[in-house]
């Protein structure tokens, strides 16, 4: 894969551009980034990544290998209908898009190799969880190409279409969800007497370290749950009031309402 065009520059496209930048998986030049509006925006990710801007020109598109579709779902029909009639046959698309479904990118751009996929912000960092399926016109080397791209920004899981819905509520909304618990542990621990910035390292590498432990030991999450929780000792107080408040439903809604929104999403497009 040598050319590969981002349509939409937003927090998602950038993300996965600063990953494949950062792992050297194609030079920012091979890069080619469109927008809807905001200039400013592309003169910024090519002064970061070198990547190539794209304005009015759309010449070059024939010889786009994969086109990234990294806009809002509402936008799709509008972005699938700018650049169709410009797409080369063998170019391959590749959505980041939550919801939209492989059907509507092949009724808005042909029959041809498609990949609908999930990343998250992590890929910033190349440690994105991603979750990916594929229509069948995807060659196995195209397949390769692809995944090879996503596991350059993290760990992909190839899954049924219909799981991406789900996949887009754990991974793809996870960083979020992750984050504001780490902003309700520190509102908790400053109400407590701690320093803010005290809190946050401390909360920080408390997740890190427990992220490690999951991975290093293999250990069940319930295992090293048991391990930290000491009979009658502060532990147990702390997950007797969240079993109170019903913890695990509340992240079971979350979830649910998540993947039900990818489902609406998916519809409106
Ligand atoms: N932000 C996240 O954590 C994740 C987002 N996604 C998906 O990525 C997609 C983009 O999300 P964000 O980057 O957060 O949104 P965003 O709003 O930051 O970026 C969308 C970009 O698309 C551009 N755009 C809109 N219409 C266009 C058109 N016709 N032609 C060219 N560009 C156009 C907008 O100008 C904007 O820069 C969404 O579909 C979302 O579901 C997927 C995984 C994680
Ligand atoms: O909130 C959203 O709709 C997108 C999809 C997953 C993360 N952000």
């Amino acid at each position: 894969m040598e050319k590969v065009l981002f349509v939409g520059a937003g927090s998602m496209a950038e993300a996965i551009i600063a990953g494949i930048v950062e792992q050297d998986v194609l030079p920012g030049k091979q890069i080619y980034v469109m927008n809807r509006s905001d200039a400013n925006r592309l003169c910024d990710l090519e002064s970061r990544y070198g990547i190539t801007k794209v304005c009015e020109d759309r010449s070059f598109m024939e010889e786009i290998d994969l086109v990234v579709l990294a806009t809002k779902p509402k936008d799709i029909q509008q972005v699938m209908a700018d650049i169709h009639p410009f797409l080369a046959d063998s170019t391959a698309i590749l959505s980041v898009i939550a919801g939209t479904s492989i059907d509507t990118f092949e009724q808005g751009l042909g029959k041809r190799p498609i990949a609908r996929s999930m990343p998250n912000t992590s890929a910033t960092i190349g440690k994105s969880a991603s979750g990916i399926a594929f229509n069948d016109e995807v060659s196995i080397e195209m397949k390769q190409s692809i995944l090879s791209l996503l596991g350059a920004i993290g760990i992909v899981k190839v899954v049924e279409e219909d799981d991406l819905h789900v996949v887009t509520a754990l991974s793809g909304s996870g960083p979020a969800y992750i984050y504001y618990l780490v902003e309700a542990l520190e509102e908790a621990a400053v109400a407590r007497g701690l320093e803010a910035h005290d809190a946050r390292e401390l909360i920080v590498q408390t997740l890190e370290g427990a992220a490690a432990m999951l991975k290093t030991t293999g250990e069940e999450p319930s295992t090293l749950r048991t391990n930290v929780t000491s009979p009658g000792g502060t532990t147990a107080a702390g997950l007797r009031a969240l079993e109170d408040r019903q913890f695990k439903s509340v992240i079971a809604d979350c979830i649910n309402s998540a993947e039900a929104r990818s489902r609406e999403l998916g519809a409106l497009t």
